[in-house]
């Protein structure tokens, strides 16, 4: 109706002017109250659309962005998360996701306005000469041409800039920000950063410029095209009432339609130009929901077995970028086994949790897990059945209540749970220190209290035994725990790995005495397997770490 709008309040325009020459007073006024009416229906049309499109478009906005959210948990390996164009996908998308849709509806009932206003304008010039409006809209088809071409290119510069847009962010990141801001000071490394940040901007600003000046100058010579049109049609206008073959009525509503038929064609093609940028946008989430992890749940998935071995047979692997890291690792572990994985740095030991994990799949031989192969089994189902705690754990900005009931979103949070899942953890003296017990907001994002090295490690310790798994991993649970604190957390190590298989990660050779076998890993090869006795026995590469270590702790003693 809004399109409409300037039609009809240039076809009352001209009956005014004809009115008043030809003297009809009552006329006029009539005419006059209807303009008056037309635009005070335009305002509340107006105001009415406005409200309709920000709410469709707010709630769009957040329909896409849990989409992207569903997306992320459908890709259940990480293989997909490593590609560095995933990431670039990702940035391009998030970015998008806060305008685009919004600007797809506005854009949407903006294009259909300046349509509907066109249309109605060569309604109203069509009796006076079908050619005028036609050469009118033939006129500007360059322009359109260029338009779209445009916006097109201007898209591609968006996505391929999203690299560069990602490393200029990480730079003021690093530069702004809590997480690194201890280093940056020591380092001073804000010139650095600063000098990182302009070579990086250049070199987008570079391409963005030339985006630019190619608008200048292709669109220069359609818009004289369509101008040229816009003469003619002037043109002729003139003559003819010239000629007095028209009345000054349909004078001013030619020369009226045809400055506001400009107008709106540019404004469609404007509109339409940035419409076809935005599906470009959505090509590119539709692209991103098809993409695939190669990790996949079976169609005909098996039931977890209940209280399952694990086999690794003949286990390869090699992360994308080609290295292999683990060469034919064949090992078994019965169910209810304390397993410790000891090796060197880079040996291989988180990498094979992955694997057991389904994180990725091997590249050659097999895991099974109670006789099943992992890949057979759904992997949700099976990821249910695991605690750990990963090197790298999160530190959320959630109350310390939420921190240790996320371990399992599925188990109701009563006190009871909370508090045995603490204090196994040790956790227990540091949840009476803080000002709301587990209730206490923890990270800085929200302005929560912060957690010490040693004391988040525990609250992850806490996570992972909220759930009643049937495989705990600890990888490197004690790194950052006080020497008391480890003590305690292996004293009560009989308790958490009590009915269930416990696969610990660590360099502290001392903790792994506890296990049932220890397997040693050294180069992504599996080259011994025992007990604490067994391996020192053999005098190995298990021997050679111990006695190394050993002798550190006795130099101390003795001295
Ligand atoms: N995502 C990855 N992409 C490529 N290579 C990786 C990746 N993660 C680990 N690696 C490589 O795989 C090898 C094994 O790494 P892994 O983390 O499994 O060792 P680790 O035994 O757990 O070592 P650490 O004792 O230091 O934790 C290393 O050489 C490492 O560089």
């Amino acid at each position: 109706m809004q399109g409409a709008v300037p039609a009809v309040a240039i076809y009352i325009s001209k009956l005014t002017i004809d009115g008043l020459v030809s003297g009809e007073q009552t006329r006029v006024v009539a005419l006059v109250l209807v303009w008056i009416l037309g635009q005070v229906l335009g305002v509340l049309f107006g105001t009415l659309s406005q409200i309709l499109q920000g709410n469709v478009a707010e709630r769009f906005t957040a329909y896409i962005n849990l989409q992207l959210m569903q997306k992320a948990e459908e890709i259940r390996g990480l293989d997909l998360l490593e590609q560095k164009g995933f990431h670039d996908d990702v940035k391009t998308l998030q970015e998008g996701a806060k305008s685009r849709p919004l600007n797809l509806v506005v854009n949407m009932v903006f294009t259909f306005r300046e349509l509907v206003t066109v249309l109605a304008l060569l309604v109203l010039l069509a009796p006076y000469a079908l050619w005028m409006p036609l050469l009118l809209l033939v006129g500007t088809v360059p322009l359109a041409r260029a338009t779209l071409h445009l916006r097109e290119v201007g898209w591609r510069a968006l996505v391929s800039r999203s690299e560069n847009a990602r490393a200029l962010e990480y730079y003021s990141r690093l530069a702004l920000g809590i997480d690194h801001a201890q280093e940056v000071r020591l380092y001073n490394l804000f010139g650095w950063l600063r000098k990182r940040y302009g070579e990086r901007f250049e070199e987008s600003h570079r391409l963005m410029r030339k985006v630019r000046s190619m608008e200048m100058s292709r669109t220069v010579l359609p818009m004289l095209v369509s101008l040229a049109a816009v003469g003619v049609v002037f043109a002729w206008a003139v003559n003819t009432s010239i000629a007095g073959v028209l009345t000054v009525g349909s004078v001013a509503l030619v020369v009226q339609s045809i400055i506001q038929m400009q107008t709106s064609i540019q404004g469609f093609i404007e509109s339409l130009g940035y419409l076809f940028e935005r599906s470009l946008f959505f090509d590119h989430y539709f692209r991103f929901l098809r993409a695939s992890s190669k990790v996949n749940n079976p169609a005909h998935p098996l039931p977890v077995p209940y209280r399952p071995s694990i086999v690794f047979e003949k286990v390869s692997f090699a992360y994308p970028d080609g290295r292999k890291v683990l060469h034919d690792v064949s090992f078994h572990i019965r169910y209810g086994e304390t397993v410790a994985l000891v090796g060197e740095n880079g040996a291989g030991k988180s990498t094979l949790v992955k694997l057991l994990l389904r994180f990725y799949d091997p590249l050659e031989g097999r895991i099974l897990v109670g006789g099943s192969d992992l890949r057979e089994l759904r992997v949700e189902e099976w990821r249910s059945r695991v605690g750990a705690i990963f090197q790298t754990y999160g530190r959320y900005a959630f109350s310390v209540a939420q921190n240790i009931g996320i371990g399992d979103p599925e188990r109701p949070l009563t006190q009871e749970a909370l508090e045995a899942a603490a204090s196994n953890a040790g956790l227990g003296p540091v949840i009476d220190r803080l000002p709301s017990g587990y209730d206490t907001l923890l990270g800085k994002e929200f302005g929560g209290t912060d957690l010490s090295g040693g004391e988040w490690q525990k609250l992850a310790i806490a996570r992972a035994l909220f759930r009643k798994a049937d495989l705990l991993i600890l990888d490197e649970p004690s790194a950052a725990l006080d020497p008391r604190s480890e003590h305690e957390m292996f004293q009560s190590f009989a308790a958490i790995s009590k009915g269930r298989t416990t696969l610990l990660i660590t360099h502290r050779l001392a903790s792994v005495q506890m296990a049932d076998r220890i397997l040693v890993l050294k180069e992504g090869r599996l080259v011994e397997c025992g007990t604490h006795q067994e391996l020192l026995a053999m005098r190995g590469e298990y021997f050679s770490l111990w006695t190394l270590q050993a002798s550190k702790y006795a130099e101390a003693g003795k001295a």
